[in-house]
């Protein structure tokens, strides 16, 4: 599955499972699923009652251990609709819950690329997506019916997709939210655009280098300064029109995978990780609805309504950003 961060209906900061009305809707009632906490139980529930054999749900979200999350959001989800025990237990012979990292930038789908589509191929194809020539999938091998060989088509099979993970949640998405906020403040529309800045790519380098890096152990033989130079190539590419506000939205969901923990890892060790610290403030700015010239922006965001609310308590009040609890 793919269906964003903000799907999953579970606390960043807790993982535990927030059942809003219509989650818990879905998980109480037995009308019509809508939400993916209810679609996944109810999913289970039939494959269970009809002995269908194992399964494996699959992550593809950009997430911090993707597969343990789905997990546990899965194992909450049957506890808060009372499922029977012999089901949890069949739930926990059958199912598992693969890691996955997957690497490609694919933008919103627009009028022009549809167009381009129909031009190349002589035919409307309203699912014609465009994306970078890049990919890399990482998927951890615990697939109890079997699998496709994926590895044929160049996916990498592993045991663990921990560091592969952090490696592109920092390095990658850590710096693509850093050229979405700094660059929509700058009043620059794509993200190729917003590195075209003068002194963006030096800054997001030392980002990486004096940050990023330090902050947790990356795959054998992968060089994490390497890997953020071919990331900033990656970016440079003008053909990919990737909408700075599209990376910016919903950062309430995406920042603590991105930013924050490299932040955490290096305070914890001693450091002042400045570099993610500006990135932090440059969200902070983006989500007060202006650019530097005056212009509005949207915050498109889970959290819109309480973010505001705390806009509001702390205009006077800087201290409203470092106390959670008047957040
Ligand atoms: N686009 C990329 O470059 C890219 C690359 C790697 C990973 N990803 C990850 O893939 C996921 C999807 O990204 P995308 O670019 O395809 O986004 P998208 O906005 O094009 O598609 C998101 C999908 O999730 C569904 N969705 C949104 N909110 C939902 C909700 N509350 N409940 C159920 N479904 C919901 C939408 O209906 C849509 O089908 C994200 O987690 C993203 O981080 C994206
Ligand atoms: O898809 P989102 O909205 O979670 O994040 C926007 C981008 O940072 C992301 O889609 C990257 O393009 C992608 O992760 C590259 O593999």
């Amino acid at each position: 599955m793919t269906v964003t961060e903000k799907a999953y209906q579970m606390d960043p900061a807790t993982g535990r499972l927030r059942p809003d009305a219509a989650v818990a809707a879905d998980l109480t009632g037995d009308g019509p699923p809508a939400t993916v906490p209810g679609l996944l139980v109810r999913g289970l529930l039939a494959r269970a009652a009809a002995d269908a054999g194992p399964i494996a749900l699959l992550s593809c979200d950009n997430l911090p251990s993707n597969g343990k999350r789905l997990h546990g959001l899965v194992t909450q989800a049957l506890e808060y609709a009372g499922t029977p025990g012999a089901v949890v237990d069949w739930v926990r012979g059958n199912v598992t819950f693969p890691g996955t990292m997957v690497d490609r930038i694919v933008p919103a789908t627009t009028t022009e690329t549809l167009a381009a589509a129909q031009r190349a191929l002589g035919v409307a194809d309203l699912a014609a997506v465009a994306a970078e020539p890049y990919r890399q999938w990482v998927i951890e091998d615990a697939f109890p019916a079997g699998r496709p060989a994926w590895e044929r088509a160049g996916a990498v099979l592993t045991d663990d997709a921990g560091s592969w993970e952090r490696l592109k949640l920092r390095a990658l998405n850590g710096v693509h939210s850093a050229l979405a906020y700094l660059g929509a403040l700058a009043g620059r529309e794509t993200i190729a655009e917003a590195l075209a800045l003068p002194g963006m790519a030096a800054m997001l380098r030392r980002f990486v280098a004096e940050d990023v890096a330090g902050s947790f152990v990356p795959p054998e033989g992968v060089s994490v300064v390497e890997y953020g130079d071919s990331v900033l190539e990656r970016f440079a590419n003008a053909a990919i029109r990737h909408r700075t506000i599209q990376v910016a939205m919903d950062g309430s969901q995406k920042l603590p995978q991105r930013v924050l923990h490299t932040l955490i890892d290096r305070r914890a060790s001693g450091a002042s990780p400045r570099w993610g610290a500006l990135v932090l403030a440059a969200w902070m700015r983006f989500v007060q609805g202006e650019t530097d010239a005056g212009q509005p922006l949207p915050l498109d965001d889970p959290l819109a309504e309480r973010i505001r609310k705390a806009l509001a308590a702390g205009r006077d009040t800087p201290r409203v950003w470092s106390t959670p609890s008047s957040a």
